[in-house]
């Protein structure tokens, strides 16, 4: 067990979002075992994908150094031993970890929701014919395409603050938040409507917290366990089998969203053309223990619909 003298060490990102879902992990384990705070210590590690330069460039984070923007640094700490585990937000994680680290706990997952966010209007189809919408997720940029082809796209980046402040100064009508972030953040407020998964389908894993660590350190795995939700596991194998079938990242327009109905699974997922010009979508229903498989299958079919020229984004 952890204790003051010899606490266990969280790695996470700097960000607000970010401590935020590191300080929700800690209270969780806190309770779980009837530990105090001093037995946890909250490391936080910049990353490449937190260099302000990078960051105000505006460029598609795709440019910038794809997979593992958010992680790579945070992976080496603790394969290094400097953390003991780490608190990731789902969505940004690769589909398969480096040699040595696991990804089997979850925390219950918040609202998998996209929230739309608009000084002007309170709905996504309220937006006047030709509008312009802040948004720098590749997601998110196609399926508004996809459903809004008179809308203009512009790069969109930074906390909750910055978007505030450039949609104040006119510099777009509205823009994306994940529900999920603002409510762990307090500040659900911002949005102006929550946008229902049949509009807009979520990203993969988007709402669910995982925490990581080193597969040989068994300690961790059982201080762990308690506070690991099984349905959010379950619906995220589904979900992330989807994702690594088709070879996406959280940079890809792809979206997908698993939920557990009366004992069985029930995965929707879409691909998307990055200008949003066609978008490919399906589901499956089945057993829970087969969520993989479903995940996997749904892929291939969406693949297999997807003509010529579809996954020009795969590079
Ligand atoms: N890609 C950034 C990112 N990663 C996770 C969240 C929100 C929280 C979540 O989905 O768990 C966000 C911001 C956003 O999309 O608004």
């Amino acid at each position: 067990m952890p204790s003051e003298t010899d606490p266990l060490k969280i790695g996470t990102r700097g960000s607000p979002l970010a401590l935020a879902q590191a300080h929700e992990t800690r209270r969780r384990l806190m309770a779980a075992h009837g530990l105090p705070e001093g037995a946890f210590e909250i490391v936080v590690i910049k990353t490449t994908g937190d260099n302000a330069a990078l960051i105000a460039a505006d460029k598609p984070l795709k440019e910038l150094g794809g997979k593992g923007l958010f992680t790579k640094e945070i992976e080496e700490a603790m394969l290094a031993g400097r953390i003991d585990i780490a608190v990731h937000s789902m969505k940004d994680m690769p589909v398969a970890q480096p040699e040595g680290l696991v990804l089997d706990c979850y925390l219950p997952r918040e609202d998998v929701r996209d929230a739309f966010v608009s000084p002007k209007v309170a709905r996504l189809m309220d937006l006047p014919e030709g509008a312009v919408v802040g948004s720098s997720s590749l997601r998110r940029r196609a399926q508004l395409a996809n459903r809004r082809p008179d809308l203009r796209m512009v790069e969109f980046r930074g906390n909750v603050q910055t978007r505030m402040k450039k949609l104040s100064e006119g510099v777009a009508e509205a823009t994306f938040l994940a529900m999920a972030g603002l409510n762990r953040l307090g500040m659900a407020e911002v949005a102006r409507s929550a946008i229902a998964p049949e509009e807009m389908l979520p990203a993969v894993a988007q709402g669910a917290i995982g925490i990581e660590r080193r597969g040989a350190d068994g300690a961790t795995a059982a201080l762990l366990a308690p506070i690991h939700d099984r349905p959010t596991g379950e619906r995220l194998a589904a979900e992330r089998a989807f994702l690594a079938t088709l070879d996406g990242s959280c940079e890809t327009p792809i979206a997908g969203l698993a939920i557990l109905e009366g004992g069985a699974i029930w995965l929707r997922g879409e691909i998307l053309r990055p200008d949003g010009s066609e978008a490919i979508a399906g589901e499956r229903r089945g057993a829970i223990s087969d969520a993989a498989e479903l995940g996997a299958d749904l892929a291939r079919e969406l693949l297999g619909l997807a003509p010529k020229g579809f996954f020009d984004w795969r590079g």
